[in-house]
């Protein structure tokens, strides 16, 4: 595991684009995992600004995203499709058609669940997976107690996720208690994961994430499993570590 600690939020942002461009000049037509939160937004908007001066091309890219609200429309402001389209699709030369998000509208949950597992199959599996880290240790939204061996699956968000989350939506009551998610499994068999973190308020977990015990109680722990993980993290989340 490599961990890399940065100055301030643009030196995180750029440091993990650096990875990504990496990823995506070494292999154009890569699969990447991303994610969504407010952990992301710099390093995508940075991948935007190179790619607008011409150093980056998607034009082979396929992107997978971790998760999605159920129940939660393309269109809704607050759904990861839109956040992802706002945030980065819609400012590159993606091809939309190879970009996924777990189909939120999808009622059935196995059937959600089934199509998107056979979805990251079909593309070969994913070659980076960006992750941010939730507050209680979650990624994507496995949350505490997730089953290590699990795939893409519908969860019941904890109430400290909805608390977290719900700044993003008008109220409380609006935030969806489930989600979809792909499964600790499906993150571990990426080739490579690019963890990245900031704030106080992350310490804690961060520390648990990377020196803990390796535990379903702080879903990140896995990663201490995973052969090729870089963490970018700032001051303040990198703390607790000396
Ligand atoms: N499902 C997402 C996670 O994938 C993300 O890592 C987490 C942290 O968000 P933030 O980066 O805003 O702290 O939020 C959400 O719950």
């Amino acid at each position: 595991m490599v961990i890399y600690k940065a100055k301030n939020d643009q030196d995180l942002s750029r440091k993990s684009a650096n990875i990504i461009s990496a990823q995506i000049i070494m292999k154009p037509d890569c699969v990447l995992g991303l994610a969504t939160g407010s952990s992301p937004v710099g390093t995508y908007r940075q991948l935007i600004e190179w790619y607008k001066k011409g150093d980056l091309d998607f034009s082979r890219v396929t992107t997978i995203n971790l998760d999605e609200y159920k129940g939660l429309s393309p269109d809704n402001e607050q759904s990861y499709r839109y956040f992802m389209n706002k945030n980065l699709f819609d400012h590159v030369n993606i091809d939309k058609a190879r970009t996924f998000v777990p189909d939120g509208l999808e009622p059935d949950s196995d059937k959600a669940c089934a199509r998107y597992n056979e979805i990251i199959r079909a593309h070969g599996g994913i070659d980076l997976q960006l992750l941010g880290l939730g507050r209680n240790g979650h990624i994507g939204f496995n949350e505490p107690g997730s089953a290590f061996e699990k795939e893409t699956h519908c969860v019941d968000l904890a109430e400290s996720t909805v608390e977290a989350n719900k700044r993003f939506f008008a109220s409380e009551e609006e935030v969806p208690r489930q989600a979809y998610t792909m499964g600790i499994k499906n993150i571990m068999q990426a080739k490579k994961i690019l963890l990245i973190a900031s704030g106080e308020e992350k310490a804690e977990t961060l520390k648990k994430a990377l020196y803990g015990p390796i535990t379903p109680a702080v879903p990140a722990s896995i990663l201490q499993l995973h052969g090729d993980v870089t963490v970018i993290a700032d001051e303040s989340a990198l703390s607790l570590i000396d």
